[in-house]
């Protein structure tokens, strides 16, 4: 769904607004520090219950307030307008609320909100450890497979009671009160990760196509061992060193995303720009996806874009973004930094100036 009026009350120096956007493109100016980013943030809280540049509740609430509260319309093709809030206390209270009835769970929000952040931030995806493109993979899963998130959490809680008894006087036999839950979770999770990833992946190659089209990147779903084992037999035979290492040293819990040009991971190969541009394609893949396979429409935020891109990956991005129907939230220092999105009709676009902390809308920059 995508968001037509977003109220914030006392999220990091944002005292108040009360803003309506555009369905297409929403641009915000401002110079350092003005509050760009924050905006952003308050808008990916909505979706993730959390910030993406930390995940304590302390630091985006306002100095001066005890809490935030944010508050949306969402609206999508031929889909009833839903209102979302959230309220975070420095005392810990959260409370979410859908249609104006509390009680509601984060995950709600994320289900109601598709979103695909591209930040400096966001480089981990590509050049971090395979803890970010799990989350990435598994963020898709969550909106295509109801059942998915239930089971990982499960496998999560099991393998931190495994690795807790490997720690302790255990031999394998005991263990294995353990093992049979995790193996069969784990085969479950597994066939729903490697089901998207097969899907997802066919998409990602069409964006690198446009985006690097010199670059043959391979990339392959990793399950977390090797899949010509079975991973029942693979655990048992892991025991010693398991213990050893006094953690599960294979499992679902290590999954990945692998992507490598020949035998080099691409973090080694591919330029910071290119390694922007590979983030890029696969936010858009998994938006592309939300949008064809789920009919949700994705939101995307996207902040201090120009930098690292040339003028022509600039142009295919923001194409590549108006042919997907996204919603777009981009942030610059200044307007001379999004002319390649001149693509996009003034009407289908809202300008903004953000200035200490104070948004305003502007007929055009
Ligand atoms: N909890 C908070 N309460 C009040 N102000 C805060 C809080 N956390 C951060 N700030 C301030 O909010 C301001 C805006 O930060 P933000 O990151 O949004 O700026 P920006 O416009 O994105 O800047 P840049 O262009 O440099 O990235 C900063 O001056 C920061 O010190």
């Amino acid at each position: 769904m995508l968001i037509e009026r977003l109220t914030i009350h006392k999220f990091r120096n944002i005292q108040e607004a009360d803003l309506s956007f555009s369905s297409h493109l929403n641009c915000f100016v401002g110079e350092n520090g003005s509050g760009k980013t924050s905006l952003l943030e308050a808008i990916y809280t909505l979706g993730h219950g959390r910030a993406f540049r930390t995940s304590l509740t302390a630091r985006v609430i306002n100095h001066e307030a005890e809490s935030f509260i944010l508050h949306a319309r969402l609206n999508g093709v031929e889909q009833e307008s839903i209102k979302v809030g959230l309220l975070k206390h420095r005392n810990g209270d959260v409370r979410v609320k859908i249609n104006e009835q509390d009680g509601h769970k984060i995950a709600a929000l994320a289900q109601n909100l598709p979103m695909q952040l591209i930040t400096p931030e966001g480089f981990a995806l590509v050049d971090g450890g395979p803890k970010f493109r799990r989350g990435f993979v598994d963020w898709g899963c969550f909106h295509h497979f109801p059942q998915f998130y239930p089971k990982w959490h499960a496998i999560k809680r099991i393998v931190k009671q495994r690795n807790a008894a490997l720690k302790q006087t255990y031999n394998y036999a005991q263990l294995s009160v353990w093992d049979e839950e995790l193996v069969r979770l784990t085969e479950e999770v597994t066939v729903i990760r490697k089901t998207y990833c097969e899907r997802l992946i066919n998409i990602i190659h069409s964006y690198i196509k446009s985006f690097l089209p010199d670059h043959q990147i391979n990339i392959q779903f990793y399950p977390g061992w090797n899949v010509n084992s079975s991973y029942k037999e693979l655990l048992e035979k892991q025991y010693e060193r398991d213990k050893m290492m006094g953690y599960t040293t294979l499992g679902a819990h290590k999954a990945d995303m692998r992507m490598h040009i020949g035998h080099l991971p691409v973090e080694s190969i591919l330029s910071r720009g290119q390694l922007k541009l590979l983030m890029c394609a696969l936010r858009l893949a998994q938006g592309h996806f939300f949008t064809s396979e789920l009919e949700r429409q994705c939101v995307f935020l996207i902040d201090d874009f120009s930098a690292e891109l040339d003028d022509e990956r600039k142009n295919k991005l923001a194409s590549a973004l108006k042919n997907q129907k996204a919603q777009v939230f981009i942030t610059a220092l200044g307007s001379q930094h999004l002319t390649d999105f001149q693509s996009y009709h003034e009407e289908s676009t809202k300008h903004f100036r953000v200035k200490a902390g104070e948004i305003n809308e502007l007929n055009s920059f």
